[in-house]
């Protein structure tokens, strides 16, 4: 998952931007970007980092218009040290396109010998948004050359024909927006619906209308814009430079499986995802893992449950409620350390941990604690956390989590690439247990979890849940495409190690 935004206003959008990436940045701490376009010229300032240290004053002073998009990325391919992989990516032909992509292509390696082979295209990173760019750029090329040869303007007609084209060359997940300069701001989503993406309108200051297209709602809700409503699978928005939004399906069979891991963890509890209230799907969450533990354990046996700030908050809630014990918070976060699940790199993660959670004494000494946290993935975080639970003087220390093992791989946008990297492949949930250090570990049932979340949205009949299920939704994730993806992480990771190394062995830090 990243973050990505776009807008169409009548007054500079620098600051909307900058706001609505404030609003994403749980979705990606690692690099920001923003692109504004004036007349058909397009601003640029892309770093790595968050938003608040990408961008200073004099950076956004550089960056006029009132069109506009920016990202927050989470790598989930290619090099997370790259500045040069930080979006939005920019091709100058035809038109001047630029664009931000949340979500992982499992064709990239595939597309990108195509590019160069056939449509005489370099791809000069590893990213594969820079593939998707491409990708769209020949495709509208192709649409325009072929409308009068290319003499006439280019209709939304024309730009839905070309997304037509791009569903059928690319594979995997997508939700994209892409400004086309002098035209207008074009957003899809691929034809399976696993990543998120929402279009609302708002009226600036002089009572004149705004559209802006987001991963998440909240980012609509936090700069007085209206969720008009998702962008349906496979469907394209193209909203032309004076406000219009044309709208049309682009794909031959497109089906809505929402990926699950945004209501688990990914999300802002205050969006509301493809109609699910991401807060009342963790509440349902909460509400059945109650139900396994009572089935586990006399609730008496507990003395009182407390949350691993920050996701699991509204499940430990719930969870408490229902088993009739008390709800404290035993730990306290540190609000300047980020997320640790999406930081790049086992070393970094772990060291985290610690810095940014820490232990109320009183609420564990002689008790027997139930700790909740939403998901157990490398099993960094409940690992370090139950150990810090024991120093704290609990008598008995047990785990449970709202969300089912992650035992498989994610290709879809999660940067958890090998299954040798997940605690719960492989391994049996008593040998979790005993890895983790608790007394008792109790997990989330995998059809439990996706029937109550479901259950808020009688129009969702499955979800993108390989990582729990191993059923890859889109069903052409080939052996020899795992294999691509992996080596290729791996190959990412092995640099960004030997990097970091070389820069320890020097003294230095290494990038963040
Ligand atoms: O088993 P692990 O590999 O440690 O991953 C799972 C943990 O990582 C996430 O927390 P994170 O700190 O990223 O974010 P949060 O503050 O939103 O909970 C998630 O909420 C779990 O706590
Ligand atoms: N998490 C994402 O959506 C990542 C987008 C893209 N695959 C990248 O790595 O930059
Ligand atoms: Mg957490």
């Amino acid at each position: 998952m990243c973050g990505i935004v776009g807008v169409i206003s009548r007054n500079p959008v620098n600051q909307l931007i900058y706001d609505a990436l404030l609003l994403l940045q749980h979705r990606g701490q690692d690099a920001a970007g923003i692109v504004t376009m004036l007349g058909t010229k397009c601003f640029m300032h892309k770093a790595r980092g968050m938003v608040r240290d990408v961008f200073r004053t004099r950076n956004m002073r550089a960056l006029p218009g009132s069109v506009g998009l920016g990202q927050v990325r989470y790598p989930t391919a290619g090099n997370a040290y790259s500045e040069e992989e930080a979006q939005p990516f920019y091709v100058n032909a035809p038109y001047g396109i630029v664009l931000v992509h949340n979500g992982n292509l499992t064709n990239a390696q595939a597309l990108k010998a195509e590019l160069f082979d056939v449509d005489r295209r370099h791809i000069n990173t590893e990213s594969d948004t820079e593939v998707l760019i491409n990708v769209l750029a020949h495709e509208l090329e192709q649409v325009a050359l072929r409308s009068s040869g290319g003499s006439l303007p280019l209709t939304p007609d024309l730009v839905f024909k070309a997304v037509g084209a791009v569903h059928k060359r690319i594979k995997g997940s997508y939700a994209v927006i892409a400004l086309i300069a002098g035209h207008g701001l074009l957003a899809f989503r691929d034809p399976y619906g696993i990543r998120p993406l929402c279009f609302g309108e708002g009226l600036n200051n002089e009572g004149q209308r705004d559209v802006m297209v987001a991963s998440e709602s909240v980012a609509l809700d936090g700069t007085g814009h209206t969720l008009t409503r998702d962008v349906a699978p496979g469907e394209a928005i193209f909203i032309d430079l004076e406000g219009h939004i044309h709208a049309r399906q682009c794909a031959e069979h497109p089906t809505l499986n929402p990926c699950i891991f945004e209501y688990v963890y990914l999300a802002r509890p205050d969006s509301v995802m493809d109609g699910v209230s991401v807060y009342h799907a963790r509440l349902n969450l909460g509400e059945t893992l109650a139900q396994r533990v009572i089935n586990a354990m006399p609730p008496t046996d507990i003395d009182v449950v407390i949350p691993i700030p920050e996701s699991s908050r509204p499940s430990a809630m719930q969870l408490a409620h229902r088993i009739g014990k008390p709800y404290r918070e035993g730990f306290v976060k540190n609000r300047y350390v980020g997320r640790t699940f999406i930081m790049p790199g086992q070393g970094v993660r772990k060291k985290s941990v610690r810095q940014k959670l820490n232990a109320i004494g009183m609420e564990f000494k002689g008790r027997n604690v139930m700790l909740v946290d939403d998901s157990i993935v490398r099993g960094t975080t409940s690992k370090e956390i139950v150990q810090m639970a024991r120093e704290a003087g609990a008598r008995k220390v047990y785990m449970a989590s709202a969300a089912p093992p992650v035992r498989f791989p994610n290709v879809y946008g999660i940067d958890m690439p090998t299954k040798e990297e997940l605690i719960a492949h492989g391994r049996s949930v008593e040998e979790i247990r005993q890895y983790i250090g608790a007394d008792a570990l109790i997990y989330q049932d995998v059809d439990a979890m996706k029937r109550v979340v479901a259950a808020l949205n009688p129009k969702i009949k499955t979800f993108e849940a390989s990582c729990f299920d191993g059923t890859y939704i889109t069903g052409d994730v080939t052996a020899e495409d795992f294999a691509t993806m992996q080596a290729q992480r791996k190959l990412q990771f092995d640099e960004e190690d030997s990097s970091r190394s070389r820069l320890a062995l020097q003294g230095e830090e290494a990038p963040r």
